[in-house]
């Protein structure tokens, strides 16, 4: 029997209906209105369309768009003031500096300056040290939003065999913690792993972070698994993920489709950190 499909687009938008009514009531009870300041610097035509993505999500969810827009050429020490000023300033939530950014820029430096309590990405030291420690703070959006599309469809996580494969500090490494935290037994696999579908092959649930088309085919699949694909490769056959999905389809239980799958779901999160933000900093 072929899997069933993971409607990501569906499921998002629930996501961003509920945190649209987390606004209202949020900005009624306190008077104020959340804020998310994207950071785009220079011109790269697919990173403009994933910012316009997001500022049109906030507007929707009644976030304010404190968008930035800064040359291609600008130098490392204009973004540091721009993000202190932005750290400084009540009416900014969240921050978001959107990557890659040009080569004269330090892109693990930059998003390291983010204040914590704004790091709607998740991204800096502090934050994937509260992940660590099961502290409360700001969670990466895709992996927490996979981790939505699991709890969404009842798939149990406590005790089930989860294979995750991919390493990246915004992805893979996040989702070993969500899953280690719902007491999954989690194994990571990576480019130097011995006999890749072998491993994926024990998992109750399997999630795909690296970036290589059609990498997991039927073979690394168990019979009945739930299947995330998070890969967004662009390739002569249009944007594929990292799963062999006509394959694997008739192996898995359940299964995101690219697109339509978890892209969706990292814009939904993302309005849902800002609001998260915006609540901390209230303390
Ligand atoms: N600071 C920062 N934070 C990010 O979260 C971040 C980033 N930089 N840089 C780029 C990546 C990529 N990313 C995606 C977001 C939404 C979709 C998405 O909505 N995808 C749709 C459409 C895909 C398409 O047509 O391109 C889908 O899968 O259905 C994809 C990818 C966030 N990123």
């Amino acid at each position: 029997m072929a899997a069933t499909l993971i409607d990501g687009r569906a499921i998002a938008q629930q996501v961003r209906d509920q945190v649209a009514a987390d606004v209202a009531a949020f900005t009624a009870e306190t008077g104020v209105t959340p804020g998310l300041a994207t950071l785009l610097v220079g011109d790269d035509p697919a990173s403009a369309v994933y910012v316009a993505n997001k500022r049109r999500a906030c507007v929707a969810a009644g976030i304010a768009d404190l968008h930035r827009h800064l040359p291609a050429d600008v130098a490392q020490e204009q973004v540091v003031a721009h993000l202190q000023e932005l750290n400084a300033d009540p009416q900014v939530s969240g921050i978001l500096l959107q990557l890659p950014v040009p080569a004269q820029l330090d892109a693990t430096l930059l998003t390291g300056l983010i204040a914590p309590d704004k790091d709607v990405d998740g991204l800096t030291p502090i934050s994937a040290g509260r992940l660590m420690q099961g502290a409360p703070g700001l969670r990466p959006c895709t992996p927490s939003g996979v981790i939505e599309l699991l709890d969404r469809h009842d798939v149990p996580l406590e005790g089930a065999e989860a294979v995750v494969v991919g390493r990246s500090d915004l992805v893979g490494k996040p989702l070993i913690h969500l899953l280690l935290q719902r007491n999954a037994t989690v194994t990571v696999c990576h480019s130097r792993t011995r006999d890749l579908a072998a491993v994926c092959a024990r998992a109750d649930v399997l999630v795909a972070a690296v970036g290589v088309p059609k990498l997991i085919g039927a073979d690394a699949v168990k019979p009945g698994a739930a299947v995330i694909d998070v890969g967004i490769n662009r390739t002569d056959d249009g944007l594929v993920g990292d799963v062999d999905f006509d394959a694997v389809r008739e192996v898995a239980g359940l299964l995101t489709p690219v697109p339509g799958g978890v892209g969706p779901m990292t814009i939904a999160l993302l309005l849902s950190n800002t609001l998260a933000a915006a609540r901390l900093q209230r303390g």
